[in-house]
């Protein structure tokens, strides 16, 4: 599946530009095209796989290239203005190659709340393609919550202040309402994307660490369980036993409530030979699988699996609550064995209870780990985001 990226704000950007390295790192590319929209103009420059001519700074007049610290109704204003600079950003992405479109944000931010909606509209009005939104929730402290470390107030939440030497913020800026921004943000996105991705920050948060260490942890893992979905549909070489196409992605999206992402891995032998001559001899000779005892296939499998649907999942949440699920199965492809996957399949469908999940293999002769990425669609229960706002319990939710 071929997606159109944009990322907004400082959060939303930096998701968008890790996507685009994980698309540039697997030789399957999925990313048809990436640009980044912001209010500040340092997140923008501090940015390094998206094109310079991708970025794309707004509200200067407004907020005069600092961004609006957390003011997500000025955002939303400079939106409303710079609609024709928003659609100048969004045409250099070629709609035509493209199946979705994807807006990140860090919901949390004045402008990845107040901006992403607007995105989101406008990509539904000139792609013709499924718009769908990834949305980082801030974490728990920083929104304000409680049981987490009380660092909060010295764990800078924006991207410039973290880098500030001092680490002072602007006193002439209001505090930054991280959790009413997120509730709006799922509000809206839930209302105008064809599906809602959520991501918690407070997932990758190491015990006593700040965030600021949490957002790549967090930008490389959420790119990388995407990638894995997107990229099977388009890895050909060696093929498929069966594909994840774009059109099964689309049909397990879209399912109402919010949808979150899983994935695991176990490292396993692939049999190449090491350097140049070994993949030389490999090569010539065809022996580039191990044989592989399908006992050891089917326990790898379904041990990935089982961790997969348990361990930091992007949203934590009630699992038996989504209502479609779909997995991708990377490996070598001697570790692909059929019983092992049909096993695996049927470990999540029993423990979702949903049945007939979606998925597709990713034989990949250069893998040297068993790694199977779970999608898990229309989650109705999710605590986290009932604490953000009564109404947004995910039921309640278009
Ligand atoms: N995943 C991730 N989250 C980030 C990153 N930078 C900031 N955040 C989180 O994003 C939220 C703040 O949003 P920002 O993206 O910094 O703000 P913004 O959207 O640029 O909006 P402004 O308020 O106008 O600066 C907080 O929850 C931060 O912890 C990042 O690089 N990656």
């Amino acid at each position: 599946m071929q997606i159109g990226v944009v990322g907004v704000g400082g959060g939303g950007a930096a998701l968008a530009d890790a996507l685009l390295t994980d698309g540039g790192g697997r030789g399957v590319d999925y990313v048809a095209g990436a640009v980044a929209i912001d209010t500040d103009a340092s997140d923008l420059a501090a940015l390094s796989r998206i094109d310079e001519d991708g970025r794309q700074l707004i509200g200067a007049v407004h907020a005069e290239g600092e961004g609006t610290a957390g003011d997500a109704a000025l955002a939303a204003e400079i939106a409303r203005e710079e609609r024709p600079e928003l659609q100048a950003a969004v045409d250099s992405i070629p709609v035509g190659r493209m199946d979705a479109a994807v807006v990140c944000a860090a919901l949390g931010g004045g402008t990845g709340a107040g901006v992403a909606p607007a995105l989101v509209d406008l990509l539904g009005q000139v792609t013709g393609t499924p718009v769908y939104a990834l949305g980082v929730l801030p974490g728990v402290a920083e929104a304000g919550g409680d049981g987490a470390a009380g660092d909060a107030a010295a764990d800078r939440p924006k991207r410039s202040a973290a880098r500030d030497a001092d680490g002072t913020d602007d006193p002439d800026r209001p505090d930054r309402p991280l959790a009413s921004n997120a509730a709006g943000a799922v509000r809206a996105l839930s209302a105008a994307s064809d599906d809602l991705l959520l991501a918690d920050l407070e997932v990758w948060r190491a015990s006593g660490a700040s965030y600021a260490a949490a957002w790549p942890r967090l930008d490389d893992a959420v790119a990388g369980r995407l990638g894995s979905l997107l990229a099977a549909g388009e890895a050909a070489d060696p093929t498929p036993e069966r594909v994840l196409d774009a059109s099964e992605l689309t049909n397990t999206l879209g399912a109402g409530g919010v949808s979150a992402l899983g994935t695991a891995a176990t490292a396993v032998e692939n049999g190449r030979r090491e350097g140049f001559v070994g993949g030389l001899i490999d090569r010539v000779s065809g022996a580039d699988a191990p044989a592989v005892d399908e006992g050891e296939a089917v326990s790898v499998a379904t041990n990935a699996a089982r961790k997969a649907i348990s361990h930091r999942v992007s949203l934590p949440s009630d699992l038996t609550s989504a209502s479609r699920v779909a997995v991708v199965f990377h490996a070598p492809p001697a570790w692909l064995s059929r019983r092992g996957l049909e096993r695996a399949r049927n470990l999540i469908e029993e423990e979702t209870g949903v049945p007939e999940i979606r998925w597709g293999d990713y034989p990949d002769p250069t893998a040297d780990e068993f790694r199977v990425t779970v999608l898990l669609s229309g989650i109705s229960t999710a605590d986290r985001l009932a604490a953000l706002g009564d109404d947004l319990d995910p039921t309640r939710l278009e």
